[in-house]
């Protein structure tokens, strides 16, 4: 049996301090203070931080610091999948495989908060720990440079359409490496009505959008508008698998750093070459980025995903790419794991022609026929994060659960 664990990103931060102590500390709420009689300071006005840089701290890349940084992060998570496997005779860890990532322009997604400053409109992050203090971002070195061309020109446009700054709340940039962009713009107001200039918000969008090569989509409560494709078509290239195409959608997970993307995709389908008896089965399998690259290695692939729009998305990603051995069911990995046990049938799983008993029953066991195991880091550039693949040759379940709880012992997982 072949098991491909990607594992989530981990946050290398210490565990949060205990539930009770963050609660003992938290500030009565306002309704409560009156009740006692006591007055309810009036919160301080939220002023907008400026660097010179045009960079906040939390946005800044640090090209020098990058392979001490993903040096330290390898070696800690080698020290503690070196410390789950040390009571497994004959399980020594083999080397990791390590993909590094472009020191800049490597996101390809991002959404920033607007900020109102007199007559002014910012594009705005907030620290973690400071969720009041919005730090201003003019540059945006980690996002694609597409993205970073896209933030000037699209500021100048709102300041110049009324209807399009009226309550703006956020941008969200989606692009990809063919150049293609989606840019959802979420407002506090009703954009199906006019704004108070008596503008419509779609006339406005469809111009701007236009000027700037984009599809724009409006959000507001209830209502989602697009001005032109709802989608973005990103290309990878696999190496050893080809070219992948994509559709991909604002709203819908999609792999945020293309490059290491691409490396992983590799890194995955030479894995698992030579496995072409066997059945795959990926959980949380998204748009469907590693089912498309996997696919032809294998005999059949039943994957599963919870989010409709996914689901919808994956479909049309197999069509794109010509594949045929994948079935895909809008099913939650803990639905599909009561149904692969045996607990309970899911009618969803029969729609989509999927009947675990004979997957289960007919896959063919792959140990004699995989490559030598391995692992894989993948970084967040300048995050505590670190994402691995994990090859696994199953010969005892205990090991498994070692490594399983390696992850575990991180204190959580991120994106
Ligand atoms: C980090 S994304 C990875 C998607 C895909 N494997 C990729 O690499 O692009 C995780 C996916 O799991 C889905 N998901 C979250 N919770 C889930 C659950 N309990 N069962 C199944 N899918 C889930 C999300 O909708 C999301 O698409």
């Amino acid at each position: 049996m072949l098991t491909l664990l990607l594992l989530p990103p981990l946050a290398l931060r210490p565990p949060p301090p205990p539930r009770m102590l963050r609660m003992a500390t938290r500030r009565p709420p306002p309704f409560m203070l009156a009740r006692r009689g006591k007055r309810t300071a009036p919160a301080s006005p939220r002023v907008m931080q400026r660097s010179a840089t045009g960079v906040p701290e939390i946005a800044a890349c640090h090209p020098e610091r990058y392979s001490s940084l993903l040096r330290g992060k390898v070696a800690h998570m080698e020290a503690l999948l070196a410390a789950s496997l040390a009571a497994h005779p004959g399980a020594a860890l083999p080397p990791a495989q390590v993909f590094e990532s472009a020191r800049l322009h490597f996101r390809m997604r991002a959404s920033f908060k607007f900020w109102r400053e007199g007559e002014g409109l910012h594009y705005v992050m907030f620290n973690r720990e400071d969720a009041r203090t919005p730090q201003e971002v003019v540059h945006y070195p980690m996002g694609s440079v597409r993205m970073n061309d896209l933030m000037g020109a699209l500021r100048e446009e709102l300041l110049a359409a009324p209807s399009l700054a009226q309550r703006v709340n956020d941008a969200r940039f989606l692009t990809t490496t063919t150049g293609e962009a989606l840019v959802t713009l979420t407002y506090n107001r009703p954009i199906a009505a006019p704004c108070s200039r008596g503008l419509m918000w779609e006339a406005e969008a469809a111009a701007v959008a236009e000027r700037l090569g984009v599809s724009i989509i409006g959000r507001s409560r209830n209502v989602a508008i697009a001005t032109g494709a709802q989608t973005v078509r990103e290309r990878l290239h696999v190496e050893g698998r080809g070219v992948c195409e994509y559709e991909q959608m604002e709203g819908a997970f999609t792999q945020p750093n293309a490059g290491v993307c691409q490396s992983m995709l590799a890194w995955a389908y030479d894995a698992t070459r030579g496995l072409d008896a066997t059945d795959l089965c990926e959980l949380y399998c998204g748009n469907g980025c590693f089912t498309i690259a996997l696919a032809p290695n294998f005999r059949r692939v039943v994957a599963t995903e919870v989010s409709k729009t996914s689901v919808l998305l994956a479909e049309t990603n197999l069509r794109h790419n010509n594949i045929s051995n994948v079935r895909i069911a809008r099913l939650s990995a803990e639905e599909f794991a009561m149904a692969y046990y045996g607990k309970r049938p899911f009618r969803r799983l029969e729609e989509a022609g999927i009947f675990v008993e004979d997957f289960t029953r007919r896959s063919t066991p792959s140990s004699s026929t995989l490559r030598a195991p391995g692992w894989t880091p993948r970084a967040f550039p300048y995050t505590p994060h670190l994402e691995c693949g994990v090859l696994l040759e199953r010969r005892s379940l205990s090991m498994l659960r070692g490594i399983q709880n390696a992850s575990h012992a991180l204190g959580g997982v991120g994106q």
